[in-house]
């Protein structure tokens, strides 16, 4: 009776299967009658592979339904706000605070990041020299006078308080230049523009920009120096010692950093870059400060310098955390997203995919009431802060995430106030208040606080801290309560509290 039914079912079908003279299928894969003991051994083999690589793709897609309903859970932030408001460095903070491990690892990359900021802040100070010196008649020197010099003595250029040894430390210091074009296009090359080379180092959102630049930099990837497979990675010239002074960043730095420590600490050259009205203190990525550290032959970039240096973001980043043990008493394991996003004018169309699937959103508005758009010098930094915020609060995709204002700058806002520069000639509506930090904050605040309860679809509590994101201790501070904020929303809308 069995061996009957048997007959009746193809192979490896079970009980219960429809009868294979009803099913063509069934009947397709029949064995043939003349099996010989091979072909049968040959066959199961066969069927046996199929049935592990079927088991495979039921496993793969079980793992990407967890996969998928793990980040639907998991927590999502948006960083949004001007260009050079904070965001990647408001998202540094958060790294070094939850996954220090991690943020240390890519130390060597942002080392070559910091040289050429350091580097880019004396191109700027070279071209204000440059600027001061075509300024004036270039006739024969005929003023002596004693200036910054290594050797006994200086001659005063025509016109201006520089000497022919600015002149000569400015030539000396050109290699500088040179090679920060040629590491800038050898190490980010896809994001090398020769019409951008006085901005800021520009990296493509999700390029792997960090692994490139620590594999570009290690030892054995300098040029003139084989991978382990034998291949030059960089460059296919021969690598003398000479070649490989000139393209590394550090050994060009090491070689001058005196004249950049003379040149800098110069009461001439201070002189000079207040008369052609250049901060350069104030602009993003400054290490001028720190030339003896930051050019030393061994310099490891400390957490602070990784905070500190600047990159500009193109595109929208995103950033898994999965929190590590121990780190500032969060929950081992739990994951959330951050999205880091590239924020001047012709970025922000790229933020609105990113709006359906938030619970919070950190706005960074630096209080630089005082400065104008870099893209746009028509436009008050604060003013465009104010209409981001108004379309960030207005808009129905966030009608249900939370609000977290960050009044970012803190520092540099005390610092103009206490240089004595007056809110109300840029901002004529803060009227005859007092110009303390106290009022001005407060007058902000409560534009910001306004606007959100008059343009927010719905109520919603109005977040607010006052910040310097450069200030990694109070910062990591205020992120863990943010964070502590986030997660008790999250729990609420999915009623686990
Ligand atoms: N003094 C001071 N500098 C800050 C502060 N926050 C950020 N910076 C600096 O400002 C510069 C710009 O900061 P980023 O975080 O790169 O700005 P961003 O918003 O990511 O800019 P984009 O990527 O261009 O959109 C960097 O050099 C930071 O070190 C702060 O609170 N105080
Ligand atoms: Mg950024």
């Amino acid at each position: 009776m069995s061996t009957k039914f048997k007959s009746k079912r193809a192979p490896g079908m079970p009980v219960g299967y429809k009868d294979v003279h009803d099913d063509p299928l069934s009947q397709a894969l029949m064995p043939p009658e003349d099996e010989s003991p091979e072909d049968r051994a040959l066959r199961m083999e066969k069927q046996q592979e199929a049935t592990r690589i079927s088991r495979e793709i039921d496993e793969s897609i079980q793992e990407s339904k967890k996969a998928y309903e793990k980040r639907k859970k998991a927590i999502k932030v948006l960083l949004l706000g001007q260009a050079e408001s904070g965001k990647s460095t408001t998202l540094k903070n958060f790294q070094l605070a939850f996954t220090p491990n991690h943020f240390r690892s890519e130390r060597a990359a942002w080392k070559t990041i910091i040289q050429l900021n350091l580097i880019g802040s004396i191109k700027k100070l070279l071209e204000v020299l440059q600027d001061e010196m075509d300024s004036v008649p270039q006739i024969k020197p005929s003023t002596p006078s004693i200036s910054v010099s290594r050797s006994s003595s200086s001659i005063r250029l025509p016109g201006t308080n520089l000497t022919d040894n600015h002149r000569r430390i400015r030539m000396r210091l050109s290699p500088l230049i040179s090679m920060e074009a040629a590491l800038a296009r050898k190490l980010l090359p896809e994001n090398f523009d020769p019409e951008r080379s006085s901005r800021d180092i520009c990296v493509r959102a999700n390029s792997g920009w960090k692994t490139t630049l620590e594999r570009a930099t290690s030892p054995d990837a300098r040029p003139g120096s084989s991978t382990k497979s034998g291949a030059r990675r960089i460059s296919s010239r021969p690598g003398t010692s000479d070649t490989r002074s000139r393209d590394d960043p550090t050994a060009v730095l090491a070689a001058c950093k005196d004249d950049i420590l003379l040149l800098w600490e110069d009461p001439i050259v201070k002189d000079v870059l207040q008369k052609h009205n250049v901060r350069l203190e104030d602009s993003p990525g400054f290490f001028l400060n720190d030339v003896a550290r930051v050019a030393d032959p061994n310099y490891e970039p400390t957490d602070v310098d990784i905070v500190r240096a600047r990159v500009r973001t193109f595109g929208v980043e995103e950033h898994k955390f999965v929190l590590e043990n121990g780190t500032m008493g969060a929950t081992p394991g739990s994951e959330w997203y951050i999205y880091d996003v590239g924020g001047s004018r012709s970025m922000r169309q790229h933020w609105v995919p990113y709006f359906d699937d938030v619970q919070a959103i950190i706005f960074l508005a630096p209080l630089t009431f005082n400065q104008v758009l870099e893209e746009d010098s028509r436009v008050n930094r604060l003013e465009d802060s104010i209409y981001l915020w108004k379309e960030v609060c207005s808009n129905p995709l966030l009608a249900r995430s939370t609000l977290i204002l960050f009044l970012n700058k803190m520092d540099i806002l005390e610092a103009n106030l206490n240089a004595g520069i007056s809110v109300q000639k840029y901002v004529p509506s803060y009227g005859d208040a007092p110009n303390d930090i106290e009022h001005v904050t407060r007058y902000f605040k409560e534009k910001f606080r306004a606007y959100q309860k008059r343009l927010s679809p719905r109520q919603r509590p109005f977040f607010c801290h006052e910040t310097s994101a450069i200030d990694t201790h109070a910062t990591s501070a205020i992120l863990i309560g943010v964070r502590e904020g986030i997660l008790r929303g999250h729990l609420q809308k999915m009623n686990v509290i």
